[in-house]
């Protein structure tokens, strides 16, 4: 007779397994900060390569180093030609975000992979830099592949958001959009450990290389639960763009027990910060057509917070990737791709993370993340199985 378990397992919410010194969040008072900064401060003072210098190297740079490291990102834009020539063969309904956590591995066989089987630090900022810089250029060169449009070679004239909207689109971007594409960057370039910044410190724990690490954390990222919700909203909000009775449609949703996408948090109880400079930004950008994401993610809010609050659960709010997605759309990005968004940003963070866990001691050694679990048995309890030989069975 087989034995069912119920099998717990609890995310290991609340659980501390390393020192960071790369950002903080405060859950119940909403507050993020990357390497002291709030992101307040940052979004109204700092741009993307500003702040991708600070989380890689833990200040904020003087006017020559940020000359130089945005430089470097520029001079790194193009693809190596054994990306683009894979690309052409791979399916063009693949899902983007397979397709960057393919590309990745790919761009570590080049000159400017680590070399040797310790990591050196000065190598794997390179090589960050490198990722920053072509990651946007991996998710618009994939997009024009897909849609049959010719690639676009980087404009050094632009900056990184400019200059990646303009990859995609054939089309250089205004200004105040690739302004606001700049914030949205900002935003989601770190926080602390979340799934995929943990399953890439994960993997480099093993000493396997950046890549690899940033590999897995594209993987963890495009999950619905995590960055993968963003596209999953969008989704949901053209669905309901002619839906009279939204209310009606997200009680049934959570009637059946359905997770509403852009809700809840794993952190955040209280609000998060991030979600307010979206919203503004995306009724900003709204005005400039007939407005209706707005309105619509509103009463989608609205009915959604009054039925949790039915249920007790008042801390499930929305959250970035709620107020991200119609931004994105009407910044012309594609649904797909607007996970492949987040990532662009958030592989700053990732990097950052990887180093700090390459270099974790002062030996420059990690410690190599293995935890336990609970042996339970569920099928015939925890030892003690008689094995019956195939043809018996
Ligand atoms: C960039 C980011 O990754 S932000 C998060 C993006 N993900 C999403 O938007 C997906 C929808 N949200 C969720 O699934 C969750 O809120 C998570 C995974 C993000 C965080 O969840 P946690 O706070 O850890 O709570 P957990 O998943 O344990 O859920 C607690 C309870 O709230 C419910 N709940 C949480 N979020 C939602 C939601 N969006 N819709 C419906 N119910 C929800 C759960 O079903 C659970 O109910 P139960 O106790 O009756 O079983
Ligand atoms: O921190 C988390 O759990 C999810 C995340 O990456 C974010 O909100 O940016």
């Amino acid at each position: 007779m087989r034995e069912t378990v119920r099998l717990k397992n609890t995310g290991l919410r609340g659980v501390t397994v390393a020192d960071s010194a790369i950002s903080f969040i405060d859950g119940e008072k909403g507050i993020l900060i990357y390497r002291g900064y709030r992101i307040e401060d940052l979004v109204a003072y700092s741009t993307f390569m500003e702040t991708s210098y600070l989380l890689l190297f833990g200040t904020l740079p003087t006017p020559e180093q940020l000359d130089s490291f945005t430089q470097q990102v520029k001079a790194m834009r193009t693809l190596p030609g054994h990306v683009i020539d894979s690309m052409r063969l791979w399916p063009k309904n693949a899902r983007p975000m397979d397709i960057l956590q393919a590309s990745v591995p790919l761009l570590s066989m080049t000159k400017d992979r680590e070399e040797g089987d310790e990591p050196d630090r000065r190598i794997c900022l390179e090589c960050s830099i490198g990722l920053i810089a072509r990651l946007p250029s991996l998710v618009a060169v994939w997009h024009r592949i897909r849609t049959g449009q010719p690639i676009l070679e980087p404009d050094p004239n632009l900056d990184h958001a400019a200059n990646f909207l303009w990859m995609l689109q054939g089309k250089k971007p205004d200004t105040a959009t690739a302004g606001d594409l700049d914030i949205c960057l900002i935003l989601h370039a770190d926080h602390t450990f979340n799934a995929s910044t943990f399953a890439a410190r994960e993997v480099v724990s093993t000493r396997a290389s950046l890549y690899a690490g940033v590999s897995a954390a594209l993987g963890a990222l495009s999950g619905n639960l995590h960055g993968g919700a963003n596209t999953k909203v969008m989704e949901m909000l053209i669905k309901l763009e002619n839906e009279p009775d939204i209310e009606q449609w997200v009680a049934g949703q959570l009637r059946r027990g359905d997770r509403l996408m852009g809700m809840g948090h794993a952190i955040y109880k209280t609000g998060d910060p991030r979600v307010a400079f979206l919203k503004t930004m995306g009724k900003r950008l709204e005005k400039q057509t007939v407005t209706k994401w707005a309105a619509i993610s509103e009463r989608i809010e609205k009915a959604a917070l009054a039925l949790f609050a039915e249920q007790g659960k008042t801390t499930i709010l929305p959250n970035v990737d709620f107020a991200s997605a119609p931004v994105y759309h009407l910044m012309g990005i594609p649904t797909d791709l607007m996970t492949p968004v987040f990532a662009i940003s958030r592989v700053a963070g990732w990097c950052a993370h990887i180093i700090e866990e390459q270099f974790a001691d002062a030996q420059g050694k990690p410690a190599l993340y293995r935890p336990q679990a609970q042996y339970v048995g569920e099928y015939c309890g925890p030892m003690g199985c008689e094995y019956v030989p195939m043809k018996t069975r």
